[in-house]
């Protein structure tokens, strides 16, 4: 038999078998009669800057390499348990896929380039030809700076590097209507109108491999000091073990008693697809226009997020699917209200949010670190921004931002959703985003890093992008946009019966006012009356008696049972972040220029303090 000539596939956030260009590639080629590779080694990395991989220490008295892989502004696990479960389980299910159709998956942990090179080596040693690494490409600073480091290790050993375009975007990079990054429209809307109709836009998905190359003979195993589990159960265990639950906060949030998540799903190929069908046969996809500003319940949006995210399924897969639904060419959601008649308004208005996503993505690539700058895309100095690390005021809000205890029901449920599930919806992420930046004038990146660590759905250029939007620097041309908190709950806006009429979303995940009827009380908690504090046990309770901010929202009715009467008109305090909100730095405050630099600079130098986390008893230290 002839020696093996392998070719190595490393993963990063294409995490399926179907529609996935390279896989694609290898199966096409491995039908031929000659082929290019006997072998084909498909690789993940847990890459250690974005995900703390101490836990994969062979034991106790191991020291890991890596600094701790912790945010710049907030020093934050980047990546919390939600998203490292859901993340481990995606990995896992394309481990068993791959395994079905001839293949499987090698999982390390380590840094990019050096696992490229310890593997290449490792081969030569052995004598194992190594054909060529393949791998898709990400936006991003740290992601830009892997795909080098790779290819520096693939020519160092003269090995073929090619960076593929992962086709996970709705429309695709081949499409897109300009050549240079710099033409993308700082408007959504003029971008959108570039590329409709968006029903005619998606390129066709590719097919799914039947069989692929084998797996080498032999694979050289993960270095040491770190060993790899052989389940997903110990995988997760490894990845949560450096995490202290509570994520550093004194007081962190508890499940309320019968909460139920919106966000119960598992990571992998399989169960994006599953939920995609769910949604055709439930029906909820037709009615998602109506629903997607919701916020209790499972179907009240698609949910696609950390799917997508993670590249298990691609939005051209979910444009395919609703093709198939609107022409009634596939027997999925027969007899369902909407099959066979064509685009309807919620399966528009998916397509139209898909093309949201696409739009942060290229506003990375056009605006590259400027994604982390405190200024934003708009390079915007004008804001005076209050800095934690700068005044303990400051730090002490922040903290009780973090941990759910603000004052303003709206804010302090969504974020213990967060906490305990590592969802919230869409309506809840403005609201909070711009209560951080615009009703406290707080750098908007604490609120960034924070998603970033805890959001199942973290993203890259969706996070930092919605959260420059909504703080104002980034790409949202109404730019003096102010959500209010309060009046997003009221019954008597036209908007609110689609969001929170009644204040259950908030009794839901803020177990202290359950007992209120008045969603008044429930979303203004501080304007509850005495003898209700008294009675409800909360005198003394910072949410009752020392709101942030006293958000003000007049209702013209009768106060409920629940204690309080109607707000007085006019705001206690306003909510302007020019002026009066800021005390700190601005740029040239606190690492005025972002993450993008910053992190990898401490990273560089290894500033970072490994020791401070190995303790269970972990406290956030700005
Ligand atoms: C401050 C802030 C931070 C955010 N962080 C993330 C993030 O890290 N990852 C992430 O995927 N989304 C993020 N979003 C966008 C949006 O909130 C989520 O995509 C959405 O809530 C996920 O739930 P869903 O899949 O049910 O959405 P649906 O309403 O069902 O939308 C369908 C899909 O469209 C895309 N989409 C919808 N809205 C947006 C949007 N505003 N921007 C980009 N894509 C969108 C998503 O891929 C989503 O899965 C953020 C929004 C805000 C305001």
């Amino acid at each position: 038999m002839s020696s093996p000539r392998v070719l190595i596939y490393l993963l990063r956030r294409d995490l399926r078998l179907a529609d996935n260009p390279i896989f694609n590639e290898i199966a096409k080629n491995f039908q031929q009669s000659h082929h290019p590779y006997t072998h084909l080694l498909p690789v993940y990395l847990f890459a250690a800057q974005q995900i703390e991989v101490s836990g994969f220490l062979t034991s106790d008295s191991d020291r890991s390499p890596f600094p701790e892989a912790r945010s710049s502004a907030g020093s934050f696990w980047r990546c919390g348990h939600h998203r490292a479960k859901f993340l481990a389980e995606s990995v896992w299910d394309l481990k068993k896929s791959l395994g079905n159709v001839g293949s499987g998956l090698e999982i390390r942990v380590g840094l990019a380039g050096q696992v490229i090179k310890d593997l290449l080596e490792a081969f030569k040693k052995e004598s194992t030809e190594v054909v060529g690494i393949w791998m898709t490409d990400e936006e991003g600073v740290e992601e830009k700076k892997e795909e080098r480091d790779v290819k520096k290790a693939a020519q160092g050993a003269g090995t073929e590097f090619k960076l593929w375009t992962d086709e996970k975007y709705y429309i695709d990079d081949r499409d897109v209507p300009f050549q240079n990054p710099r033409d993308l429209p700082d408007v959504f809307t003029t971008y959108r109108k570039q590329v409709e109709p968006l029903r005619e836009a998606p390129r066709r998905i590719l097919s799914t491999p039947s069989k692929l190359p084998p797996l080498p003979p032999t694979i050289p195993p993960q270095p040491a000091p770190f060993n790899i589990p052989t389940t997903l159960e110990a995988i997760i265990t490894a990845l949560h073990k450096p995490l202290s639950p509570s994520l550093g906060l004194a007081h962190p949030p508890t499940y309320p008693k019968n909460a139920s998540s919106a966000h119960p799903f598992h990571g992998g190929e399989g169960p994006g697809h599953d939920r995609m069908r769910h949604l055709i046969t439930s029906g909820s996809i037709s009615t998602y226009k109506d629903t997607r500003n919701s916020m209790l319940g499972l179907d009240f949006s698609t949910k696609f997020s950390a799917w997508l995210a993670l590249g298990c399924i691609t939005a051209r897969q979910i444009h395919s699917y609703l093709l198939a639904f609107e022409d009634g060419t596939s027997d999925l959601g027969k007899g369902v209200h909407g099959y066979g008649k064509g685009e309807n308004k919620g399966t528009e208005a998916v397509r139209f949010e898909l093309l949201w996503r696409d739009y942060f993505r290229l506003t990375t690539r056009k605006f590259g670190p400027r994604l982390f700058h405190i200024e934003g895309f708009k390079d915007d100095t004008s804001i005076s921004w209050k800095y934690p690390q700068k005044d303990p005021d400051t730090q002490a809000k922040v903290i009780r931002f973090l941990e759910g205890t603000t004052g303003t029901g709206f804010i302090d449920a969504s974020m213990r959703e967060l906490f305990l599930t590592g969802y919230t919806s869409n309506r809840l992420r403005q609201n909070v985003a711009s209560f951080l930046a615009k009703h406290l004038g707080i750098d908007w990146r604490i609120g960034a890093e924070w998603y970033e660590s805890l959001l199942c759905d973290y993203d890259l250029s969706s996070n930092w992008g919605n959260w420059q939007y909504t703080a104002g620097v980034g790409n949202d041309p109404r730019e003096a946009r102010i959500f209010n908190p309060v009046k997003q709950g009221d019954a008597d806006d036209m908007q609110a019966h689609d969001y929170d009429p009644q204040g259950e979303y908030v009794k839901n995940w803020v177990e202290e006012l359950r007992p209120l009827d008045d969603p008044q009380i429930i979303f203004q908690p501080w304007k509850m009356f005495e003898e209700k504090k008294k009675e409800l046990g909360l005198v003394g309770n910072e949410i009752v008696e020392q709101p942030l901010k006293r958000i003000e929202f007049y209702v013209r009715r009768n106060a409920g049972r629940g204690g309080g009467r109607a707000g007085r008109k006019g705001g206690v305090a306003g909510g302007g972040r020019r002026g009066g909100v800021g005390s700190g730095g601005g740029r040239g405050g606190y690492n005025g220029r972002g993450r993008g630099e910053k992190s990898r600079g401490q990273w560089r130098e290894g500033k970072m303090d490994r020791a401070k986390a190995m303790t269970n008893g972990e406290q956030l230290n700005f």
